[in-house]
């Protein structure tokens, strides 16, 4: 037993319990915990024992892992067949080679454009349905392939092809996290991935085998993609049938002792939401870089390699094939040790593999680099053999460590971005970049530069994330531990709180100004949020909103959690928050003002004349200038408007933000009678004000927030003799209040 194993507990509940625990200590002490993260490390160990292939197959089935093998294969199969036939394709079709090269790189760019929406989907809906009928629309565009007679009809089958493919890293990959136990997860992708390389060798013995099969015939790549199509129907149909299982199931069984039960009332996951969260979780934005550095290496390099095997060593189009196919075979092998090694070290240690993914990154740059230089065919194809099997051999643990730190509820979108920054960034920064080079020193010296330049950068890259590794995987532990306690709050039917803010983590950019805020407002309370300039009070309520994403935390109304949901979507659900100082459209009307404002947050016209007499009943002085514009009322009456907008989307929770900024005393009084109003009424609100005395004078609890944190938390009239923190708030404004 290590050291390490002796100062964690085994049980991964319990374990948790010290991720959280010492979460919690970093946050206050404002240091970053090393037993945090041997905590977590042991999580991974502890909570999943060795497991051979037969162990993971039994526990996911074989059928998810074989359907999508499938669909990865005719997707190489058919790119592969593409190269192979582009010649033919040019004949038939009478179009230039470099209508057909661009044709062929469409499909690549569909693949990277389709993946991000596809992701999110795949985040919200069934995945093995998004799967399955990309998979019809891919078979539809590879017989429609086998008709096309014009230009634009290939344009559109190739775009069709693309889109269906783009399913892949996303939803396949997302499917593959949730089928199989983490254990085993390695080998899992690692079989999956085997399938590119088996496809480009295959895709041209399948065009051999159909250019025998019709001979002499010019039109014989036509026969070719029509009969991927029939494969393609069959995995389709497949893949449909597959269970679809719960989002991160194995990691809530590891944590929990069980799957948490499904929650019908789970809102939808933003993208601005889910790229909020998951540019803060280090260890994916250092694979984000790696992979924007190694795409540079990996997308176009190979390109000129095999110009160089035309123009140095005089090889024709078939023979570049055969080589092509010969070398994927080492991908082949590269992907099934990727799969071995990742598993084994990663329950070794994280890190372990991500120095397996940061090593083959850095090394496949260089052995281009060689390979560049091969004085013979034979040593080019043998260098080749092995840079192809480094490539399959470090993607594969990178994939893993991608599954093991994202929150499972957004995991198809954050594979999504891997593909994206590595075809897209590094694709279209590779293509420039080797192409200057290749310009100004030919193609030879060019890969031998920016090849081994890039991918030891993206080694290096990736190597120094490994000391946020295991911190990101306690985090999103923990997060998952909370949810449940919630969950199991609700379930329980305990007195939820109307507005629960947890643990709540903010930056604009890299500057952090929210740091670990947890509060709580219940039913028909008032707080009031106070504290000195530049605490965080109105991001805070921003954050509340979803004007703003958290970095970490939870947002939850009644129970229901709205930390990923967008503004609309909470507005819908009772949170509405009038924005400080004036915000109106001044040259509209009163009644304008009024009507659009409830339009455009609604989304309807619902009642929208009933609900303004209503709320008008409130504001008298309103009444009086429905049809004066706007801009024209003072300070006083546009915040009065503004209150009465947001009282027309009659909200659980009123968030206002600077109530008496700029009023004058009169004033003040008068929106403070209409809070008082609402107060009576039981409305429940969180006010941010400047005066402290007129804060306390409405609020039944106060929240004193300082440089980004909670600092007192309690009754208003506890607050009141808090002179410290009184003081603070008048010294940081520098005025009475
Ligand atoms: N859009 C923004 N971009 C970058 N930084 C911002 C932005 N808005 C606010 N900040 C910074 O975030 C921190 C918190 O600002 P915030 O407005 O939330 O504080 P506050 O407590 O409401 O302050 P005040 O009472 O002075 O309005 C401040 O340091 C501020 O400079």
């Amino acid at each position: 037993m290590t050291d390490e194993d002796r100062a964690t507990p085994r049980d991964p509940r319990l374990l948790a319990s010290v991720v959280l625990d010492r979460d919690s200590t970093r946050h206050h002490h404002g240091s970053d915990d090393d037993g945090l993260r041997a905590a977590e490390a042991a999580l991974k160990t502890a909570a999943e024992p060795e497991a051979t292939f037969k162990d993971v197959m039994s526990a996911g089935g074989r059928m998810t892992l074989g359907v999508l093998f499938g669909l990865a294969l005719i997707d190489s199969v058919d790119n592969a067949m593409f190269t192979v036939f582009a010649p033919d394709i040019r004949e038939s079709l009478r179009i230039s080679s470099s209508a057909v090269a661009v044709v062929g790189a469409l499909a690549g760019v569909m693949v990277s454009l389709g993946a991000l929406p596809l992701g999110s989907l795949g985040d919200r809906f069934r995945r093995t349905f998004i799967a399955g009928l990309c998979t019809l629309g891919w078979a539809v565009a590879a017989a429609g392939l086998g008709l096309v007679q014009a230009l634009w009809q290939l344009v559109i089958v190739r775009i069709i092809a693309g889109l269906g493919k783009a399913n892949e890293g996303p939803i396949q990959g997302s499917l593959l996290a949730d089928t199989y136990p983490p254990a085993g997860r390695g080998r899992v992708f690692g079989v999956h991935r085997s399938a590119l390389p088996l496809g480009i060798v295959l895709g041209p013995v399948l065009a051999a085998a159909v250019a025998v099969a019709v001979p002499g015939d010019r039109d014989a790549w036509r026969w070719a993609f029509a009969v991927l199509a029939v494969p393609a129907v069959i995995l389709a149909l497949g893949v449909l049938r597959l269970p679809e299982p719960a989002r991160g199931r194995f990691e809530q069984e590891a944590l929990l002792g069980g799957e948490l039960p499904p929650d019908p009332d789970a809102l939808p996951v933003t993208l601005a939401a889910a790229f909020a969260r998951l540019k803060k979780i280090r260890t994916f934005y250092f694979v984000m870089a790696a992979l924007g550095a190694f795409g540079l290496c990996v997308t176009t390099v190979p390109i000129y390699l095999s110009l160089i095997l035309e123009d140095h060593f005089g090889q024709g189009v078939e023979a570049r094939g055969m080589i092509g196919a010969v070398t994927a075979l080492g991908g082949l092998i590269g992907a099934a040790l990727g799969g071995v090694y990742s598993d084994r070290l990663f329950r070794r240690s994280p890190e372990a593999c991500l120095y397996m993914g940061s090593g083959a990154l850095a090394a496949l740059g260089v052995g281009f680099g060689i390979q560049a230089y091969a004085p013979n065919v034979a040593i080019y194809v043998v260098v080749g053999l092995i840079t192809s099997a480094i490539l399959f051999f470090g993607l594969v643990p990178l994939t893993l460590v991608v599954a093991s730190v994202t929150p499972t509820e957004f995991r198809a979108t954050a594979f999504a971005l891997v593909g994206l920054y590595l075809a897209l960034v590094g694709g279209l920064g590779g293509a420039l970049v080797t192409g200057l080079a290749e310009e100004s020193w030919g193609a030879r010296a060019a890969i031998a530069v920016v090849a081994p330049a890039a991918s030891v950068l993206a080694g290096i890259i990736l190597a120094s994330s490994a000391g946020h590794l295991r911190g990101d995987i306690a985090r999103a532990a923990a997060d998952l531990l909370e949810e449940r306690t919630e969950r199991l709050r609700l379930a329980r039917g305990d007195e939820m709180p109307l507005l629960q803010v947890s643990h709540l983590d903010f930056s604009y950019g890299p500057v952090q100004v929210l740091f670990d805020v947890s509060l709580e407002v219940r039913q028909g309370e008032t707080l009031a949020l106070l504290g000195t300039n530049g605490a965080g009070k109105s991001s805070l309520l921003r954050v509340i909103s979803g004007l703003e994403h958290a970095d970490r935390g939870a947002v939850r109304i009644s129970g229901r959690t709205v930390t990923y949901a967008d503004p609309a979507t909470r507005v819908k659900l009772g949170i509405v928050q009038v924005p400080g100082g004036r915000s109106v459209y001044p040259n509209l009307s009163v009644s304008d003002n009024l009507l659009i404002g409830g339009y455009t947050l609604l989304g309807d016209s619902r009642n929208l004349e009933q609900r303004a007499h209503d709320v008008l009943e409130r504001f008298p002085l309103l009444r009086q200038r429905l049809d004066q514009p706007a801009g024209t009322l003072s300070g006083g009456e546009q915040q009065m408007l503004g209150l009465a907008t947001a009282m027309l989307l009659r909200p659980e929770i009123l968030l206002i933000d600077e109530l008496s900024l700029g009023l004058s005393p009169v004033m003040v009084q008068e929106v403070l009678a209409i809070i008082e109003g609402l107060k009576a009424d039981g409305l429940t609100m969180v006010i941010v004000e400047q005066s402290v005395k007129i804060a306390l004078s409405i609020a039944d609890r106060a929240v004193f927030m300082e440089k980004g944190q909670v600092r007192f938390e309690g009754p208003a009239h506890e607050l009141a003799h808090r002179d410290d923190l009184v003081r603070a708030v008048f010294l940081g404004k520098g005025a009475g209040a």
